[in-house]
Protein backbone atom coordinates (compact mmCIF):
# COMPACT_ATOMS: atom_id res chain seq x y z
CA UNK A 1 0.00 0.00 0.00
CA UNK A 2 1.26 3.74 -0.40
CA UNK A 3 0.81 5.59 2.90
CA UNK A 4 1.64 9.23 3.25
CA UNK A 5 3.43 9.48 6.82
CA UNK A 6 4.92 7.11 9.01
CA UNK A 7 2.33 7.71 11.56
CA UNK A 8 -0.06 5.79 9.05
CA UNK A 9 2.03 2.88 8.28
CA UNK A 10 0.90 -0.69 10.59
CA UNK A 11 3.32 -0.75 13.01
CA UNK A 12 3.30 -4.90 13.46
CA UNK A 13 4.88 -5.96 10.09
CA UNK A 14 8.36 -6.73 9.66
CA UNK A 15 10.14 -6.41 6.17
CA UNK A 16 12.81 -8.72 4.23
CA UNK A 17 14.08 -5.08 2.27
CA UNK A 18 14.10 -1.85 2.88
CA UNK A 19 14.57 0.36 0.65
CA UNK A 20 15.86 3.64 1.59
CA UNK A 21 14.56 6.06 -1.68
CA UNK A 22 11.47 5.18 -4.04
CA UNK A 23 13.10 7.06 -6.98
CA UNK A 24 14.13 5.46 -9.90
CA UNK A 25 16.18 2.63 -8.89
CA UNK A 26 14.21 2.10 -5.62
CA UNK A 27 11.27 1.98 -7.74
CA UNK A 28 12.16 -0.64 -10.20
CA UNK A 29 13.98 -3.22 -7.30
CA UNK A 30 10.82 -2.84 -5.07
CA UNK A 31 8.61 -3.49 -8.01
CA UNK A 32 10.49 -6.73 -8.99
CA UNK A 33 11.46 -8.02 -6.03
CA UNK A 34 7.93 -8.27 -4.45
CA UNK A 35 6.78 -10.19 -8.01
CA UNK A 36 8.20 -13.10 -5.38
CA UNK A 37 4.89 -13.25 -2.77
CA UNK A 38 7.27 -14.39 -0.39
CA UNK A 39 9.62 -11.29 -0.30
CA UNK A 40 8.25 -8.42 1.53
CA UNK A 41 9.25 -4.73 1.07
CA UNK A 42 9.20 -1.51 2.28
CA UNK A 43 9.89 1.20 0.64
CA UNK A 44 10.62 5.13 2.54
CA UNK A 45 10.63 7.91 -0.07
CA UNK A 46 11.58 11.48 1.68
CA UNK A 47 9.38 13.47 -1.33
CA UNK A 48 5.78 13.26 -1.59
CA UNK A 49 3.53 11.15 -3.74
CA UNK A 50 3.98 11.49 -7.80
CA UNK A 51 -0.22 10.90 -8.20
CA UNK A 52 -1.71 14.17 -9.18
CA UNK A 53 1.12 16.22 -9.35
CA UNK A 54 0.86 18.20 -12.53
CA UNK A 55 4.56 18.93 -12.38
CA UNK A 56 5.82 14.74 -12.50
CA UNK A 57 2.74 14.17 -14.85
CA UNK A 58 2.43 16.34 -17.93
CA UNK A 59 5.61 15.90 -20.31
CA UNK A 60 5.90 19.38 -21.08
CA UNK A 61 6.37 20.77 -17.52
CA UNK A 62 9.31 18.19 -17.24
CA UNK A 63 11.24 20.61 -19.26
CA UNK A 64 11.85 23.37 -16.85
CA UNK A 65 8.89 24.15 -14.35
CA UNK A 66 10.32 21.79 -11.69
CA UNK A 67 12.82 23.49 -10.57
CA UNK A 68 12.88 25.40 -6.85
CA UNK A 69 9.63 23.30 -6.23
CA UNK A 70 9.18 21.23 -3.62
CA UNK A 71 9.26 18.38 -5.62
CA UNK A 72 13.25 18.88 -6.55
CA UNK A 73 16.09 18.49 -3.82
CA UNK A 74 17.29 22.28 -5.53
CA UNK A 75 20.81 21.34 -4.42
CA UNK A 76 23.63 23.80 -5.27
CA UNK A 77 27.37 23.12 -6.20
CA UNK A 78 29.92 24.94 -4.28
CA UNK A 79 31.81 28.03 -6.57
CA UNK A 80 33.04 26.28 -9.20
CA UNK A 81 36.53 27.50 -10.32
CA UNK A 82 36.07 26.16 -13.73
CA UNK A 83 33.06 27.92 -14.33
CA UNK A 84 34.77 31.39 -13.13
CA UNK A 85 33.58 30.78 -9.87
CA UNK A 86 29.79 30.50 -10.51
CA UNK A 87 27.98 27.84 -8.58
CA UNK A 88 24.80 26.45 -10.11
CA UNK A 89 22.23 24.34 -9.35
CA UNK A 90 22.28 20.70 -9.21
CA UNK A 91 18.90 19.00 -9.20
CA UNK A 92 17.63 15.70 -8.59
CA UNK A 93 13.82 14.51 -7.48
CA UNK A 94 12.39 14.87 -4.65
CA UNK A 95 9.09 12.92 -5.02
CA UNK A 96 8.00 8.99 -5.56
CA UNK A 97 9.95 7.95 -8.86
CA UNK A 98 12.69 10.20 -7.90
CA UNK A 99 14.89 12.13 -10.74
CA UNK A 100 12.94 10.53 -13.32
CA UNK A 101 9.54 12.14 -11.90
CA UNK A 102 10.90 15.63 -13.24
CA UNK A 103 14.09 14.69 -15.48
CA UNK A 104 13.65 15.28 -19.32
CA UNK A 105 12.99 11.82 -20.16
CA UNK A 106 15.18 11.72 -22.98
CA UNK A 107 15.80 8.02 -23.40
CA UNK A 108 19.64 7.70 -24.83
CA UNK A 109 20.72 3.87 -23.28
CA UNK A 110 24.81 3.98 -22.84
CA UNK A 111 27.10 3.19 -25.67
CA UNK A 112 27.99 -0.72 -26.28
CA UNK A 113 31.57 0.05 -24.77
CA UNK A 114 30.61 1.41 -21.59
CA UNK A 115 28.44 -1.41 -20.31
CA UNK A 116 31.35 -2.83 -21.79
CA UNK A 117 34.02 -0.75 -19.82
CA UNK A 118 31.39 -1.65 -16.64
CA UNK A 119 31.88 -5.29 -16.89
CA UNK A 120 36.00 -4.41 -17.20
CA UNK A 121 36.18 -2.57 -13.91
CA UNK A 122 33.97 -4.84 -12.20
CA UNK A 123 35.24 -7.97 -13.49
CA UNK A 124 32.10 -8.75 -13.51
CA UNK A 125 30.99 -9.68 -17.13
CA UNK A 126 27.28 -10.09 -16.57
CA UNK A 127 27.49 -5.86 -16.48
CA UNK A 128 28.51 -6.40 -20.21
CA UNK A 129 26.44 -4.83 -23.16
CA UNK A 130 25.59 -8.01 -24.02
CA UNK A 131 23.68 -9.17 -20.83
CA UNK A 132 22.43 -5.48 -20.22
CA UNK A 133 20.94 -5.58 -23.90
CA UNK A 134 18.91 -8.17 -22.30
CA UNK A 135 17.42 -6.02 -19.72
CA UNK A 136 16.90 -3.07 -21.87
CA UNK A 137 14.69 -5.51 -24.09
CA UNK A 138 12.72 -6.72 -21.34
CA UNK A 139 12.17 -3.45 -19.87
CA UNK A 140 11.23 -1.10 -22.60
CA UNK A 141 7.73 -0.85 -24.24
CA UNK A 142 7.82 1.08 -27.27
CA UNK A 143 4.40 2.63 -28.06
CA UNK A 144 3.47 4.97 -30.87
CA UNK A 145 2.45 8.92 -29.26
CA UNK A 146 -0.90 9.43 -27.79
CA UNK A 147 -1.63 12.24 -30.90
CA UNK A 148 -1.00 9.53 -33.34
CA UNK A 149 1.44 11.13 -35.19
CA UNK A 150 3.25 8.62 -38.25
CA UNK A 151 6.55 7.70 -36.31
CA UNK A 152 7.77 5.67 -39.05
CA UNK A 153 11.33 6.58 -40.06
CA UNK A 154 12.52 8.13 -36.96
CA UNK A 155 13.76 4.98 -35.20
CA UNK A 156 14.46 1.22 -35.59
CA UNK A 157 11.37 -0.99 -33.84
CA UNK A 158 13.99 -4.25 -34.34
CA UNK A 159 16.23 -3.18 -31.33
CA UNK A 160 13.77 -1.95 -28.66
CA UNK A 161 11.22 -4.34 -26.44
CA UNK A 162 7.72 -4.02 -26.96
CA UNK A 163 6.49 -5.57 -23.90
CA UNK A 164 8.34 -4.08 -20.77
CA UNK A 165 6.69 -1.50 -17.99
CA UNK A 166 8.79 0.96 -19.09
CA UNK A 167 6.68 3.22 -21.97
CA UNK A 168 9.27 5.06 -24.49
CA UNK A 169 7.62 7.41 -27.41
CA UNK A 170 8.74 9.75 -29.74
CA UNK A 171 7.72 13.57 -29.94
CA UNK A 172 4.21 13.39 -31.28
CA UNK A 173 3.93 16.58 -32.56
CA UNK A 174 5.41 18.54 -35.34
CA UNK A 175 7.33 21.38 -34.49
CA UNK A 176 8.69 23.83 -37.27
CA UNK A 177 12.11 23.18 -36.31
CA UNK A 178 11.74 19.14 -37.29
CA UNK A 179 12.51 19.67 -41.01
CA UNK A 180 15.22 22.55 -40.66
CA UNK A 181 16.74 20.13 -38.37
CA UNK A 182 16.61 17.14 -40.24
CA UNK A 183 17.35 18.72 -43.57
CA UNK A 184 20.69 20.36 -42.31
CA UNK A 185 21.66 16.58 -41.30
CA UNK A 186 21.18 16.40 -45.45
CA UNK A 187 23.16 19.23 -46.17
CA UNK A 188 25.87 18.26 -43.83
CA UNK A 189 26.06 14.34 -44.02
CA UNK A 190 29.69 14.09 -43.04
CA UNK A 191 30.08 16.03 -39.99
CA UNK A 192 26.16 15.76 -38.95
CA UNK A 193 25.23 12.52 -40.62
CA UNK A 194 21.12 11.52 -39.71
CA UNK A 195 20.96 8.47 -37.42
CA UNK A 196 17.55 6.46 -37.61
CA UNK A 197 18.22 5.31 -34.51
CA UNK A 198 20.80 6.42 -31.61
CA UNK A 199 19.73 3.30 -29.65
CA UNK A 200 21.15 0.81 -31.95
CA UNK A 201 24.34 -0.57 -30.54
CA UNK A 202 25.51 -0.80 -34.17
CA UNK A 203 25.32 3.01 -34.96
CA UNK A 204 24.93 5.48 -31.99
CA UNK A 205 26.58 8.22 -34.26
CA UNK A 206 24.78 11.28 -35.74
CA UNK A 207 21.57 13.50 -35.40
CA UNK A 208 18.29 11.61 -35.38
CA UNK A 209 14.76 11.88 -33.41
CA UNK A 210 14.63 11.96 -29.50
CA UNK A 211 13.03 9.03 -27.67
CA UNK A 212 10.96 9.36 -24.55
CA UNK A 213 9.59 8.03 -21.50
CA UNK A 214 6.52 8.87 -22.25
CA UNK A 215 3.32 6.61 -22.94
CA UNK A 216 -0.25 7.42 -23.33
CA UNK A 217 0.96 11.09 -23.52
CA UNK A 218 1.93 11.29 -19.73
CA UNK A 219 5.49 11.10 -17.93
CA UNK A 220 6.26 7.25 -17.59
CA UNK A 221 9.00 7.98 -14.57
CA UNK A 222 9.95 4.89 -12.50
CA UNK A 223 6.54 5.52 -10.58
CA UNK A 224 4.03 5.59 -12.95
CA UNK A 225 5.91 2.69 -15.03
CA UNK A 226 6.92 0.22 -11.81
CA UNK A 227 4.66 1.44 -9.10
CA UNK A 228 1.30 1.02 -10.53
CA UNK A 229 -1.86 0.40 -8.77
CA UNK A 230 -1.99 -2.87 -8.51
CA UNK A 231 1.88 -3.64 -7.95
CA UNK A 232 1.30 -1.10 -4.51
CA UNK A 233 -2.13 -3.35 -3.72
CA UNK A 234 0.78 -6.37 -3.19
CA UNK A 235 0.24 -7.00 0.38
CA UNK A 236 4.59 -7.33 0.62
CA UNK A 237 4.70 -3.92 -0.39
CA UNK A 238 4.77 -0.66 1.30
CA UNK A 239 5.68 2.74 0.29
CA UNK A 240 6.16 5.43 2.56
CA UNK A 241 6.41 8.93 1.19
CA UNK A 242 7.24 12.19 2.87
CA UNK A 243 9.86 10.34 5.26
CA UNK A 244 13.61 11.51 4.76
CA UNK A 245 15.61 8.59 5.93
CA UNK A 246 18.87 10.27 7.97
CA UNK A 247 20.99 7.59 9.27
CA UNK A 248 21.33 3.72 9.15
CA UNK A 249 22.25 1.80 12.01
CA UNK A 250 23.37 -1.95 12.84
CA UNK A 251 22.89 -4.60 15.53
CA UNK A 252 26.23 -6.07 15.49
CA UNK A 253 29.10 -4.14 14.15
CA UNK A 254 29.77 -4.47 10.75
CA UNK A 255 26.20 -5.08 10.11
CA UNK A 256 23.36 -2.58 8.73
CA UNK A 257 19.88 -3.27 9.19
CA UNK A 258 17.59 -0.38 10.25
CA UNK A 259 16.97 2.45 8.51
CA UNK A 260 16.37 5.31 11.21
CA UNK A 261 13.92 8.49 10.46
CA UNK A 262 13.95 11.35 12.60
CA UNK A 263 10.51 12.38 13.17
CA UNK A 264 8.72 16.49 13.13
CA UNK A 265 9.28 16.03 17.43
CA UNK A 266 12.64 15.13 16.92
CA UNK A 267 11.53 11.22 18.21
CA UNK A 268 13.61 8.25 16.34
CA UNK A 269 12.01 5.51 14.22
CA UNK A 270 13.96 2.55 13.37
CA UNK A 271 12.78 0.67 10.94
CA UNK A 272 14.23 -3.22 10.46
CA UNK A 273 15.41 -5.30 7.47
CA UNK A 274 15.47 -9.24 8.19
CA UNK A 275 17.81 -9.29 4.99
CA UNK A 276 18.95 -6.28 3.74
CA UNK A 277 19.07 -2.50 3.37
CA UNK A 278 19.00 -1.30 -0.24
CA UNK A 279 20.12 2.32 -0.56
CA UNK A 280 18.39 3.96 -3.50
CA UNK A 281 18.65 7.53 -2.67
CA UNK A 282 20.77 8.93 -5.42
CA UNK A 283 24.20 9.79 -6.21
CA UNK A 284 24.73 12.79 -3.81
CA UNK A 285 21.76 12.13 -0.68
CA UNK A 286 23.54 8.23 -0.77
CA UNK A 287 26.59 10.34 0.57
CA UNK A 288 24.78 12.15 3.00
CA UNK A 289 23.02 9.28 4.41
CA UNK A 290 26.38 7.43 4.28
CA UNK A 291 28.45 9.74 6.14
CA UNK A 292 26.25 10.35 9.10
CA UNK A 293 25.81 6.69 9.75
CA UNK A 294 29.70 6.28 9.84
CA UNK A 295 30.09 5.22 7.09
CA UNK A 296 32.90 6.70 4.29
CA UNK A 297 36.62 8.21 4.58
CA UNK A 298 37.37 7.94 7.98
CA UNK A 299 39.38 11.41 8.36
CA UNK A 300 36.17 13.76 7.15
CA UNK A 301 33.68 11.37 9.58
CA UNK A 302 36.06 11.54 12.44
CA UNK A 303 35.09 16.15 12.35
CA UNK A 304 31.57 15.36 11.97
CA UNK A 305 29.61 16.28 14.77
CA UNK A 306 28.06 13.52 16.95
CA UNK A 307 28.99 11.03 13.98
CA UNK A 308 31.11 7.76 15.02
CA UNK A 309 32.76 5.81 12.78
CA UNK A 310 31.69 2.29 11.80
CA UNK A 311 33.63 1.90 8.43
CA UNK A 312 36.71 4.03 6.62
CA UNK A 313 35.47 3.66 2.87
CA UNK A 314 37.71 6.02 1.92
CA UNK A 315 35.88 6.08 -1.86
CA UNK A 316 32.17 7.33 -0.64
CA UNK A 317 31.64 10.58 -1.57
CA UNK A 318 34.54 10.77 -4.30
CA UNK A 319 35.07 10.90 -7.51
CA UNK A 320 31.58 12.72 -8.26
CA UNK A 321 31.41 13.62 -11.82
CA UNK A 322 28.73 14.93 -13.92
CA UNK A 323 27.75 16.15 -17.73
CA UNK A 324 27.67 19.40 -18.20
CA UNK A 325 25.26 21.92 -20.98
CA UNK A 326 26.57 24.28 -22.89
CA UNK A 327 23.40 26.12 -24.88
CA UNK A 328 23.81 28.31 -27.64
CA UNK A 329 20.64 30.41 -28.34
CA UNK A 330 19.56 32.81 -31.25
CA UNK A 331 16.70 34.62 -31.60
CA UNK A 332 14.19 33.17 -34.55
CA UNK A 333 11.48 34.95 -36.99
CA UNK A 334 8.62 33.00 -36.29
CA UNK A 335 6.65 33.03 -32.87
CA UNK A 336 6.19 28.83 -33.75
CA UNK A 337 8.23 27.66 -30.17
CA UNK A 338 7.81 27.14 -27.10
CA UNK A 339 8.05 29.71 -25.59
CA UNK A 340 4.92 30.59 -26.73
CA UNK A 341 3.84 29.33 -23.91
CA UNK A 342 5.29 30.61 -21.22
CA UNK A 343 4.56 34.07 -22.76
CA UNK A 344 0.41 33.48 -23.63
CA UNK A 345 -0.95 31.55 -19.77
CA UNK A 346 -4.28 31.46 -22.07
CA UNK A 347 -2.16 29.20 -24.51
CA UNK A 348 -0.91 27.31 -21.83
CA UNK A 349 -4.32 26.54 -20.06
CA UNK A 350 -5.86 25.46 -23.48
CA UNK A 351 -2.60 23.26 -24.05
CA UNK A 352 -3.22 21.78 -20.30
CA UNK A 353 -6.96 21.42 -20.84
CA UNK A 354 -6.37 18.83 -24.05
CA UNK A 355 -3.77 17.02 -22.49
CA UNK A 356 -6.26 16.59 -19.51
CA UNK A 357 -9.03 15.47 -21.87
CA UNK A 358 -7.46 13.18 -23.61
CA UNK A 359 -3.35 13.12 -23.57
CA UNK A 360 -3.03 14.79 -26.67
CA UNK A 361 -1.99 18.18 -27.95
CA UNK A 362 1.77 20.08 -27.47
CA UNK A 363 1.96 19.00 -23.91
CA UNK A 364 2.02 15.30 -24.36
CA UNK A 365 5.04 15.80 -25.78
CA UNK A 366 8.43 17.14 -23.68
CA UNK A 367 11.20 19.33 -25.73
CA UNK A 368 13.56 18.62 -27.45
CA UNK A 369 12.46 16.28 -30.32
CA UNK A 370 15.89 15.79 -32.24
CA UNK A 371 19.50 15.45 -30.10
CA UNK A 372 23.16 14.06 -31.94
CA UNK A 373 25.73 12.26 -31.01
CA UNK A 374 29.35 12.60 -32.47
CA UNK A 375 33.04 11.73 -31.68
CA UNK A 376 35.46 14.66 -31.73
CA UNK A 377 36.76 15.22 -35.71
CA UNK A 378 40.01 12.91 -35.47
CA UNK A 379 41.44 14.23 -38.60
CA UNK A 380 41.88 17.84 -36.85
CA UNK A 381 45.16 18.12 -35.65
CA UNK A 382 44.19 20.02 -32.49
CA UNK A 383 42.21 17.18 -31.55
CA UNK A 384 45.17 14.71 -32.33
CA UNK A 385 47.35 16.69 -30.26
CA UNK A 386 44.83 16.64 -27.09
CA UNK A 387 44.22 13.09 -27.52
CA UNK A 388 47.75 12.31 -27.70
CA UNK A 389 47.86 14.45 -24.44
CA UNK A 390 45.23 13.22 -22.34
CA UNK A 391 44.39 9.94 -24.05
CA UNK A 392 40.83 9.60 -25.64
CA UNK A 393 38.26 10.22 -22.76
CA UNK A 394 35.53 8.36 -24.64
CA UNK A 395 35.30 4.31 -23.37
CA UNK A 396 35.63 3.00 -26.98
CA UNK A 397 36.37 4.13 -30.84
CA UNK A 398 32.79 3.98 -31.75
CA UNK A 399 31.40 5.88 -28.37
CA UNK A 400 30.42 9.44 -28.72
CA UNK A 401 32.55 12.16 -27.00
CA UNK A 402 29.51 15.19 -27.73
CA UNK A 403 25.92 15.52 -27.30
CA UNK A 404 24.37 18.28 -29.22
CA UNK A 405 20.81 18.94 -28.42
CA UNK A 406 18.41 20.98 -30.47
CA UNK A 407 15.69 22.65 -29.22
CA UNK A 408 12.63 24.99 -30.70
CA UNK A 409 13.03 27.83 -27.85
CA UNK A 410 14.88 29.00 -24.89
CA UNK A 411 15.85 25.87 -22.80
CA UNK A 412 16.19 28.16 -19.58
CA UNK A 413 12.49 28.34 -19.50
CA UNK A 414 13.15 32.48 -18.73
CA UNK A 415 11.48 33.74 -22.16
CA UNK A 416 7.92 34.39 -20.29
CA UNK A 417 10.43 37.84 -20.05
CA UNK A 418 9.62 38.06 -24.18
CA UNK A 419 11.13 36.25 -27.28
CA UNK A 420 11.09 33.41 -29.46
CA UNK A 421 14.30 31.26 -30.24
CA UNK A 422 15.97 28.40 -31.24
CA UNK A 423 19.37 26.88 -29.20
CA UNK A 424 21.85 24.20 -29.79
CA UNK A 425 22.83 22.60 -26.31
CA UNK A 426 26.35 21.44 -26.16
CA UNK A 427 27.67 18.50 -23.99
CA UNK A 428 30.65 17.38 -23.20
CA UNK A 429 29.67 12.86 -22.41
CA UNK A 430 32.76 12.26 -21.25
CA UNK A 431 34.14 14.83 -18.66
CA UNK A 432 37.80 13.93 -16.93
CA UNK A 433 36.94 16.18 -13.88
CA UNK A 434 36.37 14.44 -10.82
CA UNK A 435 34.96 16.24 -7.70
CA UNK A 436 33.25 14.84 -4.41
CA UNK A 437 30.03 15.00 -1.97
CA UNK A 438 31.44 15.49 1.52
CA UNK A 439 29.19 17.57 4.24
CA UNK A 440 29.64 20.46 6.33
CA UNK A 441 31.21 19.03 9.56
CA UNK A 442 28.93 21.54 11.76
CA UNK A 443 25.96 20.32 10.39
CA UNK A 444 26.09 17.09 8.61
CA UNK A 445 22.42 16.77 8.41
CA UNK A 446 22.35 20.28 6.50
CA UNK A 447 22.73 20.83 2.61
CA UNK A 448 25.63 18.64 1.16
CA UNK A 449 28.49 19.89 -0.26
CA UNK A 450 28.36 19.42 -3.95
CA UNK A 451 31.66 19.86 -6.30
CA UNK A 452 31.76 18.27 -9.17
CA UNK A 453 35.02 20.41 -10.39
CA UNK A 454 33.15 20.85 -13.72
CA UNK A 455 36.16 21.65 -16.35
CA UNK A 456 38.81 21.16 -13.90
CA UNK A 457 40.37 19.09 -16.33
CA UNK A 458 42.16 21.10 -19.40
CA UNK A 459 39.99 18.33 -21.71
CA UNK A 460 36.50 18.76 -20.84
CA UNK A 461 36.39 22.20 -22.08
CA UNK A 462 38.26 21.20 -25.11
CA UNK A 463 35.29 19.09 -26.03
CA UNK A 464 32.57 21.83 -25.42
CA UNK A 465 34.48 24.34 -27.20
CA UNK A 466 34.72 21.80 -30.41
CA UNK A 467 31.00 21.00 -29.73
CA UNK A 468 29.85 25.07 -29.96
CA UNK A 469 32.43 25.12 -33.32
CA UNK A 470 29.80 22.60 -34.38
CA UNK A 471 26.87 23.97 -33.20
CA UNK A 472 28.01 27.24 -35.43
CA UNK A 473 28.14 25.46 -38.04
CA UNK A 474 25.22 23.54 -37.84
CA UNK A 475 23.37 26.77 -37.22
CA UNK A 476 24.87 28.15 -40.34
CA UNK A 477 22.85 25.63 -42.60
CA UNK A 478 20.62 26.74 -45.28
CA UNK A 479 17.62 25.79 -43.36
CA UNK A 480 18.15 28.02 -40.73
CA UNK A 481 18.94 31.08 -43.05
CA UNK A 482 16.29 33.97 -42.41
CA UNK A 483 14.77 31.41 -39.23
CA UNK A 484 18.05 32.32 -36.97
CA UNK A 485 18.29 36.32 -36.07
CA UNK A 486 21.17 37.58 -33.71
CA UNK A 487 22.53 35.16 -30.78
CA UNK A 488 21.10 35.96 -27.39
CA UNK A 489 23.73 33.51 -25.86
CA UNK A 490 26.21 31.78 -25.86
CA UNK A 491 28.71 33.10 -28.71
CA UNK A 492 29.48 36.72 -27.14
CA UNK A 493 32.43 37.92 -29.33
CA UNK A 494 33.16 34.81 -30.45
CA UNK A 495 32.57 35.06 -34.09
CA UNK A 496 34.55 38.42 -35.49
CA UNK A 497 33.54 40.50 -38.55
CA UNK A 498 35.26 38.05 -41.15
CA UNK A 499 33.65 35.25 -39.56
CA UNK A 500 36.33 33.60 -37.78
CA UNK A 501 36.24 32.64 -34.52
CA UNK A 502 37.68 33.56 -31.26
CA UNK A 503 39.05 30.76 -29.55
CA UNK A 504 39.86 32.98 -25.83
CA UNK A 505 35.74 34.25 -26.66
CA UNK A 506 34.51 30.49 -26.92
CA UNK A 507 36.21 29.19 -23.30
CA UNK A 508 35.23 32.02 -21.47
CA UNK A 509 31.17 31.82 -22.88
CA UNK A 510 31.46 28.34 -21.81
CA UNK A 511 32.64 29.16 -18.31
CA UNK A 512 30.46 32.15 -17.98
CA UNK A 513 27.44 30.05 -19.38
CA UNK A 514 27.38 25.94 -18.76
CA UNK A 515 25.14 24.74 -16.26
CA UNK A 516 24.89 21.31 -14.56
CA UNK A 517 23.95 18.07 -16.79
CA UNK A 518 22.00 16.90 -13.78
CA UNK A 519 23.65 13.36 -14.34
CA UNK A 520 25.27 13.27 -10.89
CA UNK A 521 27.14 9.81 -10.85
CA UNK A 522 30.32 7.85 -9.19
CA UNK A 523 29.87 8.68 -5.33
CA UNK A 524 30.28 5.02 -4.61
CA UNK A 525 31.48 2.96 -7.68
CA UNK A 526 31.71 -0.61 -8.40
CA UNK A 527 35.25 -2.43 -8.17
CA UNK A 528 36.05 -5.60 -8.35
CA UNK A 529 35.48 -8.05 -4.75
CA UNK A 530 38.10 -7.36 -2.59
CA UNK A 531 39.80 -4.23 -4.28
CA UNK A 532 41.11 -1.68 -2.40
CA UNK A 533 39.48 0.74 -3.46
CA UNK A 534 35.25 1.65 -4.26
CA UNK A 535 32.42 1.31 -2.49
CA UNK A 536 30.51 -1.65 -3.64
CA UNK A 537 31.28 -5.24 -5.19
CA UNK A 538 29.87 -6.35 -8.42
CA UNK A 539 27.01 -7.28 -6.35
CA UNK A 540 26.72 -4.51 -5.57
CA UNK A 541 27.03 -4.72 -1.57
CA UNK A 542 28.95 -2.14 0.32
CA UNK A 543 32.16 -3.30 0.69
CA UNK A 544 32.77 -4.67 4.25
CA UNK A 545 29.35 -4.54 5.79
CA UNK A 546 26.66 -7.29 5.48
CA UNK A 547 23.35 -6.19 4.72
CA UNK A 548 23.66 -3.30 3.05
CA UNK A 549 22.96 -2.78 -1.01
CA UNK A 550 23.44 0.22 -3.28
CA UNK A 551 21.43 0.49 -5.96
CA UNK A 552 21.23 3.77 -8.08
CA UNK A 553 23.22 5.20 -10.31
CA UNK A 554 25.88 5.92 -7.55
CA UNK A 555 27.66 2.69 -8.60
CA UNK A 556 28.58 3.69 -12.38
CA UNK A 557 32.16 5.02 -12.48
CA UNK A 558 32.19 7.32 -15.36
CA UNK A 559 29.70 9.75 -17.13
CA UNK A 560 28.56 7.05 -19.82
CA UNK A 561 28.08 8.56 -23.39
CA UNK A 562 24.30 8.81 -22.73
CA UNK A 563 21.48 10.27 -20.49
CA UNK A 564 21.25 8.60 -17.57
CA UNK A 565 18.01 7.34 -16.46
CA UNK A 566 18.44 4.22 -19.13
CA UNK A 567 21.91 3.34 -16.71
CA UNK A 568 19.68 3.17 -13.79
CA UNK A 569 16.63 1.09 -15.08
CA UNK A 570 19.26 -1.33 -16.71
CA UNK A 571 21.61 -1.69 -13.08
CA UNK A 572 18.51 -2.08 -11.04
CA UNK A 573 16.47 -4.36 -13.46
CA UNK A 574 19.79 -6.74 -13.33
CA UNK A 575 20.25 -6.02 -9.37
CA UNK A 576 17.09 -7.45 -8.52
CA UNK A 577 17.52 -10.23 -10.24
CA UNK A 578 21.08 -10.47 -8.70
CA UNK A 579 19.01 -10.41 -5.17
CA UNK A 580 16.17 -13.05 -6.06
CA UNK A 581 19.11 -15.41 -7.35
CA UNK A 582 20.74 -15.10 -3.87
CA UNK A 583 17.95 -15.75 -1.48
CA UNK A 584 15.78 -17.73 -4.10
C1 LIG B 1 16.20 18.00 -14.00
C2 LIG B 1 16.75 16.68 -14.48
C3 LIG B 1 16.70 16.36 -15.84
C4 LIG B 1 17.20 15.14 -16.28
N1 LIG B 1 17.01 14.77 -17.59
C5 LIG B 1 17.29 13.49 -17.96
C6 LIG B 1 16.90 13.01 -19.23
O1 LIG B 1 16.28 13.72 -20.02
N2 LIG B 1 17.21 11.73 -19.53
C7 LIG B 1 17.87 10.91 -18.67
O2 LIG B 1 18.14 9.76 -19.01
N3 LIG B 1 18.24 11.34 -17.45
C8 LIG B 1 17.93 12.60 -17.07
N4 LIG B 1 18.24 13.02 -15.81
C9 LIG B 1 19.01 12.11 -14.94
C10 LIG B 1 18.24 10.89 -14.42
O3 LIG B 1 16.89 11.22 -14.21
C11 LIG B 1 18.90 10.42 -13.14
O4 LIG B 1 20.27 10.16 -13.37
C12 LIG B 1 18.29 9.13 -12.57
O5 LIG B 1 16.89 9.21 -12.55
C13 LIG B 1 18.83 8.88 -11.18
O6 LIG B 1 18.23 7.74 -10.62
P1 LIG B 1 18.59 7.30 -9.12
O7 LIG B 1 17.77 6.13 -8.81
O8 LIG B 1 20.06 7.19 -9.01
O9 LIG B 1 18.17 8.53 -8.21
P2 LIG B 1 16.75 9.26 -8.09
O10 LIG B 1 15.84 8.86 -9.18
O11 LIG B 1 17.02 10.70 -7.92
O12 LIG B 1 16.13 8.64 -6.77
C14 LIG B 1 16.56 8.96 -5.46
C15 LIG B 1 15.33 8.98 -4.58
O13 LIG B 1 15.72 8.93 -3.23
C16 LIG B 1 14.97 9.86 -2.49
N5 LIG B 1 15.76 10.23 -1.31
C17 LIG B 1 16.91 10.94 -1.27
N6 LIG B 1 17.35 11.07 -0.01
C18 LIG B 1 16.47 10.40 0.77
C19 LIG B 1 16.37 10.16 2.16
N7 LIG B 1 17.27 10.66 3.00
N8 LIG B 1 15.33 9.44 2.63
C20 LIG B 1 14.40 8.93 1.79
N9 LIG B 1 14.42 9.15 0.44
C21 LIG B 1 15.46 9.86 -0.05
C22 LIG B 1 14.78 11.00 -3.46
O14 LIG B 1 13.73 11.88 -3.06
C23 LIG B 1 14.51 10.26 -4.74
O15 LIG B 1 13.15 9.92 -4.89
C24 LIG B 1 17.79 14.25 -15.35
C25 LIG B 1 17.84 14.56 -13.99
C26 LIG B 1 17.31 15.76 -13.55
C27 LIG B 1 17.35 16.07 -12.08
Amino acid sequence: ALYNSLAELPTNKTYDFVVVGGGTGGSVVATRLTENSNTSVLVLEAGPSNRGILNATVPFYGFYITTGTEIDWNYTTTAQPGFGGRSVISRAGHVLGGSSSVNGMIWVRGSVADWNHLANVSGDPGWGWDNIYTYYKKLEQYTPPSTGKDVSGEYDPSVHGTSGPLGISMPGVTEDTDARVINTTKEFPDEFPFVLDYNNPDTPIGMGWVQNTIRDGTRASAAYAYLTDSVLARSNLDVVVNTRVTKLTGSTNGTIDTAQVTNADGSVTSLKASKEIILSAGTISDTRILLNSGIGPASQIQNLKGVELVKDIPDVGQNLADHMIMPIIWRVNSTNTIDYYAQHPEAAQAALEQWQTNKTGRFASGEPFQAGFFRLNESDPEVQSMIQKYGDPATGPDSPHIEMVALNGNPSGVSAAGGYYFALACVNLVPYSRGNVTLNPSDPLGQPLVNPNYYDHPMDIFIVSQCMRMAIKFASGSAFKGYLEDNYVGLEGVIDSNGNINEDALYANARNITVAGDHQIATNIISPKGASTGVVDPDLKVKGINGLRIVDLSIFPHTPASHTESIVYAISERASDLIKQEYA
